[in-house]
């Protein structure tokens, strides 16, 4: 298909001059451009094409961007980008450098607010709605538009609960297509999934029960029937919500078919929609499915474990376990904050508890962390995927700030393994019993051993690991960044007498103090290697502990900067943070 007709849209000023009878020809030449790019470029693929009419239609009947349009999550933007002056950048999309794969207020006007962890959308739209009110800009319009899985998270509901005693011109669009990244789960989806089914609820709606004006369901694919529903809505006050139902997927058949896939599938065959073929060759696991499978061979041993996840079985691999032992795992929705506390409850009981939640999705639930576990030594197991550098997601997804968040609360255990097998072993060594919660982090793709499902070996809680010796400097890593370490050291060594000491600290807490003695006894200088914020991490625990101790050597922290690093390959970023394997290797020369 030619984008002749998109071609023409520099800007929503541009589609609003077109006839109405043009905006499904339009649709289908931006989702088609959608198919395209992602195809070859990669990027989140479903999203956007079950939005692909409701994003012309927003952008034709409201006059964005000065009426305020905000997208939950932000993954569902791609045609919202396009449409705003950023077609013949898309390319370019979650690239170094390249504009971002989520909303982002300094890369457009019409980015309102910055996105990506979701359920944000609808307090974000009444503030701003309610500074209309209050700077006299009474005709400004406010449209959040959120999803079905989103909008069941606490936050939604606080702001829902909100709005709906404010008399705010907020329009809140319900984008139902009843899927998350997996399929919804709970009450709510069985509620909408209903009203759905109903064709229209005879009976007040839960929204109308919130004191919003309840429209819908409609069909979110009929361009003429939205537009008419969106102009009628613009001259409703106070909050409304309108309820549309889409497909997630719409318009590439695999996509529609297989949604879980193709929520963010990879490089594709634009025409047939197949995704093109992955390598044979044996590759090692990635990290997530250790922690999948490793549990469900653990679960099937010990019938007290339990697994949650907050919405993500199939990016954490709790799904395996879903599978195996559905009465023993949860997936709790978009609800993180409850997924910690629900755990809590569960140790209580005496379960065994591991609870899955990507690095930066915890910082959802920091006070559930501290108040509802950590201070009541709740022996909860807390697998962090996704930590470190994440790539292609950028600023909002990084789990760069776990070390340092998670290091200074009490009785928490903290432990990142270097590579699958330890990965493995802690998880087994966690259900022996800790008597107290532990957080392991472990990074995005894939690790090094083909062969990691070894006999279980337990972990000595709080010891950590001498790599290798050596006669001047010793550097500390924690987690799987010693890879690049190890690499590093391999190269200096290589062509020159320096020899490097290597320890893999393993615990950032408890820390390994008769180790640490010895490597300031033994060392002059120490370099501190982690793939998390510098400030806070194991950098500072190490300067403190030297502090504490009245060392005086010099410590080089390397991390991640005091800075929000954008998207990239994990690669690019590392080299940017000064944690590559080149980086390491500069540094550990400057100090020579
Ligand atoms: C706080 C938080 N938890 C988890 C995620 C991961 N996540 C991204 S999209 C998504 C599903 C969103 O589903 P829905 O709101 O229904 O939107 P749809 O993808 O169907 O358009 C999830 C769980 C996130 N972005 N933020
Ligand atoms: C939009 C969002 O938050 C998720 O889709 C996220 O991109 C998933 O990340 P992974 O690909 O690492 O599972
Ligand atoms: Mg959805």
């Amino acid at each position: 298909m030619t984008n002749n007709l998109l071609q023409t849209i520099q800007s929503p000023f541009d589609l609003r001059k077109l006839p109405k009878s043009k905006l499904p020809l339009l649709t289908s030449e931006l989702r088609q451009f959608i198919i395209n790019a992602v195809a070859t470029k990669e990027g989140h693929l479903g999203a956007s094409l079950g939005v692909a009419e409701l994003t012309v239609a927003l952008h034709y009947v409201f006059n964005t961007p000065e009426d305020l349009l905000v997208w939950d999550v932000g993954h569902q933007a791609y045609g919202h980008k396009i449409l705003t002056g950023r077609r013949d950048l898309f390319h370019t999309n979650r690239r170094l450098d390249g504009i971002s794969g989520f909303p982002k207020r300094d890369e457009s006007e019409y980015d309102t607010f910055g996105v990506g962890h979701s359920s944000t959308a609808i307090s974000a739209a009444l503030g701003m709605a309610i500074a209309a009110q209050l700077q006299g800009h009474s005709h400004k319009q406010h449209i959040a538009v959120v999803g079905d899985a989103s909008i069941a998270s606490g936050m939604a509901f606080e702001a829902l609960n909100h709005a709906g005693v404010s008399d705010t011109n907020l329009l809140v669009i319900l984008n139902d297509n009843a899927i998350g990244i997996d399929p919804s789960v709970g009450a709510l989806k069985n509620y909408l999934t209903q009203v759905n089914l109903d064709g229209t609820p005879d009976t007040d709606t839960l929204f109308e029960a919130l004191n919003f004006n309840y429209s819908g369901p409609i069909d979110g694919h009929d361009i003429s029937v939205l537009i008419d529903e969106l102009e009628r809505l613009k001259t409703v006050p106070g909050p409304k919500l309108l309820h549309v139902i889409t497909k997630k997927g719409k318009g590439l058949r695999q996509a529609e078919e297989d949604q879980v896939k193709y929520h963010a599938p990879g490089k594709f065959n634009a025409e047939t929609g197949e995704l093109l073929p992955k390598s044979t060759k044996a590759q090692p696991p990635k990290f997530q499915d250790v922690f999948g499978k490793t549990l469900v061979e653990l679960a099937s041993e010990n019938k007290h474990i339990v697994g949650i996840t907050p919405a993500m079985p199939t990016g954490s691999s709790l799904k395996f376990m879903m599978e195996a032992f559905p009465d023993r795992a949860f997936d709790v929705g978009i609800a993180e904050q409850h997924a910690v506390t629900f755990a809590a409850g569960l140790a209580t009981q005496g379960m065994t508890v591991y609870c899955n939640i990507y690095a930066t999705f915890l910082q959802r639930a920091y006070d559930q962390l501290i108040h509802d576990v950590c201070l009541q030594k709740l022996p909860v197991i807390f697998c962090l995927d996704r930590a470190g550098l994440v790539g292609e997601d950028g600023a909002t997804h990084h789990g760069i700030f776990d070390l340092a968040f998670l290091r200074c609360i009490p009785n928490l255990i903290v432990f990142a393994p270097r590579n699958e097998l330890e990965l493995r072993n802690i998880l087994f060594t966690a259900q022996l019993g800790l008597g107290l919660p532990i957080a392991i982090r472990y990074p995005r793709g894939r690790g090094h051993i083909l062969e990691w499902k070894q006999p279980f070996k337990k972990i000595e809680i709080g010891k950590a690991h001498l790599l290798k010796e050596g006669n001047q400097i010793a550097i500390i890593s924690i987690g799987t960044i010693a890879t690049n370490v190890s690499e590093a050291i391999k190269s200096i060594e290589e062509t020159s007498e320096i020899i490097i000491a290597h320890y893999d600290i393993r615990f950032l807490k408890p820390l390994d103090e008769i180790v640490l003695h010895k490597i300031f006894s033994r060392y002059k200088k120490i370099v501190t290697v982690e793939d998390g914020v510098k400030k806070g991490g194991l950098g500072s625990a190490i300067v403190e502990f030297a502090a504490e101790n009245a060392y005086t050597h010099p410590i080089k922290i390397l991390g991640i900067p005091d800075d929000f690093p954008e998207h990239g390959t994990v690669e690019e970023l590392q080299e940017l943070a000064g944690i590559s394997i080149n980086k390491i290797r500069q540094e550990i020369y400057r100090l020579i």
